[in-house]
């Protein structure tokens, strides 16, 4: 299901319930040393939607995204997905629930090729147990799949070229595309992206853009952190502002950026206002 972008959506206010709903959160809690660092009380993430997650440096997103993901324990709360509970799951068992979180290429994956990155990122395999020697023909057929799925994602982000090239080797941007290639391995339902922009240059940024509205398009939900208020307002259908760990404000960018709690926790001013200088307020970065 898409989300209607055009007609009237859910209240701009913060915890609204959200037709549709795919992820639900409950008072979800996390501290370190005594001081909460995310406390949700509740947050719902529509089915199809992009929903941008904003907030000054130390807002609690970040947090928040590793205790979804399964990468951080709560001290409370739960979430469901798909009406599933996940609270309690480890992250391979949420991703395979389909809720999957990009990473930063690592290390080690940068010393692998671009194939071999997508191939490892693969649901696991079967053939990879003892008992599995049993099914090889079971086994080579996922093997096809994977390969072909890889394939599919190696044309549509246009990385077809750098197959066999080592992924340490590529640029800022293409990274991006990569890592985001690599989550659509497993054909998530809905993907978490942390700053999927930060690095990039402004063409491949558009590029990247416009392949996360395709995939929204194609009924993926996204959900994002992002600090460049330009990507914000322009990308998402729905933005959720954390700030002191905390859902202070949550609605469509355009009401978002009027709105006057999120102007003094986090904007400085309203985004539609021009600077002093004349420039275009939506150049600022939030941090
Ligand atoms: N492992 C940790 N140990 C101790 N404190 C932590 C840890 N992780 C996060 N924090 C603290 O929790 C708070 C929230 O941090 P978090 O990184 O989630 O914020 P953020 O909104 O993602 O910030 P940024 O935009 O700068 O990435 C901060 O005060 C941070 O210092």
């Amino acid at each position: 299901m898409t989300a209607d972008r055009t007609g009237p959506g859910p209240a701009p206010e913060p915890g609204v319930r959200k037709p549709g709903a795919l992820l639900v959160l409950d008072g979800v809690r996390r501290c370190f040393g005594g001081i909460a660092a995310v406390h949700v009380e509740h947050l719902e993430v529509q089915r199809g939607t992009i929903t941008a997650l904003i907030g000054p440096n130390g807002a609690g997103k970040t947090t928040l995204f590793n205790l979804v993901s399964g990468f951080d324990r709560p001290d409370g709360g739960r979430w469901t997905f798909a009406g599933r509970r996940l609270d309690g799951r480890s992250p391979h068992r949420i991703a395979r629930s389909g809720l999957v979180r990009t990473f930063q290429l690592t290390r080690t994956l940068a010393r692998l090729t671009v194939l071999e990155n997508l191939l490892l990122a693969a649901p696991a395999q079967r053939g990879e147990r003892l008992s599995a020697a049993l099914f090889a023909p079971v086994w080579r057929g996922q093997e096809r799949a994977h390969r072909a799925r890889a394939d599919e994602l190696l044309v549509r982000f246009r990385l077809d070229r750098l197959r066999d090239e080592y992924a340490g080797t590529l640029s800022g941007g293409q990274r991006k595309l990569l890592e985001l290639a690599r989550a659509l391995m497993a054909r998530p339902q809905m993907l978490l992206l942390d700053e999927p922009m930060a690095g990039v240059n402004p063409a491949l940024a558009q590029s990247l853009l416009g392949h996360i509205t395709q995939l929204r398009d194609e009924g993926l939900t996204v959900c994002f952190v992002e600090h460049d208020m330009d990507v914000v307002m322009g990308v998402s259908d729905w933005v959720a502002v954390m700030a002191g760990g905390r859902l202070v404000a949550e609605g469509p960018p355009a009401t978002i950026g009027r709105n006057p709690d999120v102007v003094d926790a986090y904007l400085g001013r309203r985004h539609d206002e021009p600077e002093a200088d004349g420039a275009d307020p939506r150049r600022r970065k939030g941090r």
